[in-house]
């Protein structure tokens, strides 16, 4: 074993005789307790890897680990071993277990834009916030495991009644496509294992071993897969910090914490509490901050690493000046500090932040990274065009039809794919194939089949054309043919239809030069995108400056981090006033603060743009929680020897939040 390890690592890791929980402040090693835990079982227990399985939060960290193990191991196997996120995991099991559940092993998985439509369609007119709400109601159905039935049995009133009877068609609807959504990748493994205890049996004996990573933040659906992944042998190592659950809104609990010890009477629980990544300072701040909210479990944490520099809070005028401040003391940082840019880090709490300090940081030649964000070949535009080449690859690959034939939308309607899914089921053959059989012909009204044969065909001409015409012969056809730019402005924002049909062009450009360049046809090209998809986009060796919301930097750390718009709107966000989310929206700031390891620089501005007016805006109440000691306040009306000034306007709002706590 390796020799950086404190005792109750060392005691954590060794620990075999039952169900442990490591319950530890951030940067106290929980993560490199799993790590290393996997190189113990399987090089002193003589484990084998395809015994064990490590769940990850986000797939970058499951890549991360995957190369830490990689390390550690080195010159061992680790064939079979699963590192990966429990979306990937129920994706795993789904596969092989597709035909117990009535599935295909080549089922489609819906994201929620694919969702969107399918809800939208059974809502008929109403505007898309209801969609939307609707759709939550329905996610939040699936993690807490309530089944259509249920939720129309429990229905408690006519707006309940029709929300679940929208949830039962959703269900059926999503079945008939052979499709499942990101929820069904886990609630369907429960109700898989649940049903079918020799299936549940032969994957607890597969996967003997488990380990949590971020336990706090998994949802009801999630904890029970793992309960009955692990079975009464409970083998499993969970690691988690309940100050640092930020998923909430996502319908995480921190009740999954509290229930491990009432769950398993025969939990083993061991505290980290030396922290290894921060200076002095800046747990100091980190632990005053989280010291304002209600504590589920006593910790206490503290470093070695010397006090550090003070955290500097810096006002500015407005987000320009913000993103202009950040992006100039990042470089003379840089400069006096003989730093590499990916040492830097610049952490905000919404999405939308990210523009601007782009902006600057293009302007100033500096490169940065990008997560949180989506990957191109993600974008749904982007596999919207992709289904349309995969079918002209195969014609039997039946989730790309599904979504071919329903984007954009040509009068093919559920209750037609549904008789074509049943009577391809019944034959055994693809969708495709089906649409050309007379027996499926006799089924449906001629309505109903003139669009699917229209369809086939035009996917037939099309596909001989791709077979010998280069890519950019053909792709200005396929698009002109389908009408994909009339229906992206038909259905979404102007603004967001103009990036999705700007994403379309960049895309069908890229493949009309590699069409060129490497002088292949459609047909082979489709080949190479799903080797891309497949391709690690990890960005390890890159030398560049992250920008990252707070939610995506979770697990991560950073030499120096920027944390920016710290204000009150922003964060604690504007929609997350009550006392319970108020609680939250400081674990993300604590979230943030932790990810430093030498320097820290909080920066909030003064104004922000409302339309043509601007809005003022007040610090965040948590600059004021992290404590004056270890603060230095510059710029703004902070500047000039007023250092107070700045924190007074957080103080106050910290004043009004008790208040209205109090008050309910
Ligand atoms: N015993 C140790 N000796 C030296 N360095 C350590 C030790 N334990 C952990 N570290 C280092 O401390 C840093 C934080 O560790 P790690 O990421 O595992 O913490 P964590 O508890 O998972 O943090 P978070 O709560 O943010 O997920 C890492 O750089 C890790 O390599
Ligand atoms: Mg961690």
């Amino acid at each position: 074993m390796s020799a950086h390890l404190n005792a109750p690592q060392r005691e954590a890791i060794r620990y075999l005789d039952g169900p442990l929980l490591v319950l530890a402040g951030a940067g106290s090693g929980k993560t490199r307790v799993i790590t290393h835990k996997i190189a113990y079982l399987i090089q002193e227990c003589g484990m084998k890897p395809s015994n064990i399985a490590a769940i990850t939060f986000t797939n970058k960290a499951a890549r991360e680990m995957q190369e830490r193990v990689g390390t550690l191991l080195e010159g061992t196997s680790t064939g079979g071993l699963t590192i990966c996120t429990f979306h990937a995991l129920g994706v795993r099991i789904l596969r092989e277990e597709a035909k117990v559940l009535g599935y295909k092993p080549n089922f489609s998985i819906f994201d929620s834009t694919d969702c969107y439509g399918i809800v939208s369609d059974l809502a008929g007119s109403v505007d898309k916030a209801t969609i939307r709400k609707l759709q939550n109601v329905i996610s939040n159905w699936k993690n807490a495991l309530v089944t259509p039935d249920m939720a129309v049995k429990l229905a408690q009133d006519d707006t309940e009644a029709l929300a679940a009877r929208a949830y039962r068609d959703y269900a059926a609807t999503l079945k008939a496509y052979q499709a499942v959504d990101f929820d069904d990748l886990i609630m369907l493994p429960v109700e898989l294992f649940e049903k079918h205890p020799e299936v549940r049996e032969k994957w607890q004996n597969r996967l003997r071993y488990i380990l949590v990573d971020e336990y706090q933040d998994t949802n009801a659906c999630q904890y029970k897969l793992l309960k009955l992944l692990t079975g009464p042998r409970a083998m499993f190592t969970a690691v988690g910090d309940d100050d640092q659950a930020i998923y909430g809104w996502r319908g995480a609990d921190i009740e999954n914490l509290r229930g491990l010890p009432r769950d398993y009477p025969n939990l083993k629980l061991v505290k980290l509490e030396q922290n290894y990544r921060s200076t002095v300072r800046i747990l100091k701040a980190a632990n005053a901050l989280i010291a304002n909210n209600e504590k589920l479990f006593e910790k206490k944490l503290w470093s070695d690493l010397g006090m550090g520099d003070l955290i500097s809070v810096t006002a500015c005028k407005d987000p320009e000046s913000e993103a202009e401040a950040v992006v100039m003391k990042l470089q003379a940082h840089k400069f006096e500090h003989r730093t590499t840019f990916s040492d830097y880090a610049i952490l905000y709490r919404s999405n939308h932040q990210a523009r601007i300090f782009e902006q600057y940081l293009r302007n100033q030649k500096v490169p940065y990274l990008l997560s949180g964000g989506q990957s191109f070949f993600d974008k749904a535009e982007i596999k919207d065009i992709t289904a349309y080449l995969r079918l002209l690859a195969n014609s039997d690959d039946d989730p790309a039809f599904i979504r071919a034939v329903t984007t954009p939308k040509r009068g093919v309607g559920g209750s037609t794919l549904e008789a074509l899914g049943t009577y391809a089921g019944e034959r055994h053959i693809s969708l495709f194939a089906a649409v050309f059989e007379e027996g499926f012909a006799h089924r449906v009204a001629s309505r109903q089949l003139d669009p699917l044969l229209e369809f086939c065909e035009f996917i037939n001409r099309m596909e001989w054309r791709a077979k010998k015409e280069p890519p950019g012969q053909v792709l200005p056809d396929l698009l002109a043919a389908i009408g994909y730019e009339t229906w992206l402005y038909d259905h979404e924002e102007p603004r967001a239809a103009d990036s999705k049909w700007k994403n379309v062009q960049e895309f069908t450009a890229w493949l009309t030069r590699k069409g060129e360049e490497d002088e292949k046809t459609l047909i082979d090209l489709t080949q190479t995108i799903a080797l891309i998809n497949l391709l690690d986009k990890g960005e390890s060796d890159f030398d560049g400056v992250q920008l990252s919301t707070l939610h995506a930097a979770k697990g991560l750390e950073y030499k120096h981090v920027f944390l920016v718009g710290i204000e009150e709107g922003l964060l604690p966000h504007r929609e997350s006033q009550d006392p319970v989310k108020i609680e939250e929206e400081r674990r993300l700031m604590y979230v943030g603060i932790t990810r430093a390891q030498r320097s820290l620089h909080v920066t909030h501005c003064e104004r922000r743009p409302a339309g043509k007016e601007w809005n003022p805006c007040e610090p965040s109440r948590f600059i004021a929680e992290m404590g004056k000691d270890d603060l230095r306040f510059s710029g703004g009306k902070a500047a000039g020897g007023e250092p107070d000034k700045a924190s007074s306007g957080a103080r106050l709002a910290a004043m009004k939040a008790l208040l209205s706590g109090a008050k309910s």
